[in-house]
């Protein structure tokens, strides 16, 4: 069950490979700080309601920290498509900044708590792999989470921040935040609600590229399966 080796980056000289086992155990701490943030917020109060805010600082520190890891894909830190990451972390980012800290009257959904689990879960899995991997001692059911845990998650958390951006829909027509009407010196316009309509609309073509991604992950890490992929 243990011991299990993992193949290590390329660039992973003894130096680089401290300093990532330490990113990665701060990074799974941090999320782990999350879930437990949110546990006794839950049990002291009883409610989703007010949950968000009382987590707001650390998730928005916490995700917005994660544009890094596209920053590691395009320098090539880390072998992971920079497409299929940038689609992840940006879709996180707007969810973050310009949904539920922008929206108030949102932040009290369930369908946030939805998303908020799903990313929790996800990431404290993800980071644990990533450092008991660099550790070279990976438990088989961290391995398995990791790649069995997202078949669930995956459709949850898509289907919190649907539900979230679909409630957000009546506040941002009220109110036209966010929105560029003519006329204007520039001349050009911009609604925030159709840019809203077509981030969901997105998620169509854009949620099952990540999703099949991770099932071939999922073959070719569980099942050793060779997988060749079209690159990005
Ligand atoms: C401006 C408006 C934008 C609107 C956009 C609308 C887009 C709509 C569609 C998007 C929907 C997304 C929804 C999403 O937010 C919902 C959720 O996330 S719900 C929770 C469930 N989610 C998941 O399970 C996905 C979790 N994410 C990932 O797993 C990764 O981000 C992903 C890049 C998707 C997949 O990673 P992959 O398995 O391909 O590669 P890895 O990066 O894990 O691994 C590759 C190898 O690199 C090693 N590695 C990578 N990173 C590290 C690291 N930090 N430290 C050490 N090693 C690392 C890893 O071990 C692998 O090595 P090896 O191949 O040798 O094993």
């Amino acid at each position: 069950m243990f011991g299990e080796k993992i193949p290590l980056p390329a660039c992973a000289s003894t130096n680089c490979l401290t300093k990532g086992q330490a990113r990665q155990s701060h990074v799974k701490f941090r999320w782990l700080v999350l879930a437990i943030a949110m546990v006794r917020f839950y049990m002291e109060k009883g409610t989703h309601r007010g949950l968000y805010k009382s987590i707001q600082k650390t998730l928005k520190f916490f995700q917005t920290f994660a544009l890094l890891e596209i920053i590691h894909c395009l320098i090539g830190i880390v072998p992971t498509s920079v497409l299929v990451t940038g689609v992840q972390v940006s879709s996180r980012i707007f969810m973050v900044w310009l949904i539920t800290h922008s929206i108030k009257p949102i932040q009290n959904e369930e369908s946030v708590v939805l998303f908020l689990v799903a990313w929790t879960v996800t990431e404290i899995t993800r980071y644990s792999f990533y450092t008991f991997s660099l550790l070279d001692h990976l438990p088989y059911f961290i391995k398995w989470a990791r790649y069995n845990f997202f078949i669930i998650l995956y459709p949850v958390g898509v289907a919190g921040e649907l539900l979230t951006i679909y409630a957000a829909l009546p506040y941002v027509k009220k109110t036209g935040m966010f929105s560029i009407r003519l006329p204007n010196k520039y001349n050009v316009s911009f609604d925030y609600y159709y840019f809203l309509l077509i981030t969901m609309a997105s998620y169509i073509p854009l949620f099952p590229q990540l999703y099949f991604h991770m099932l071939r992950q999922r073959r070719k890490v569980l099942h050793g399966e060779v997988i060749v992929e079209k690159d990005d």
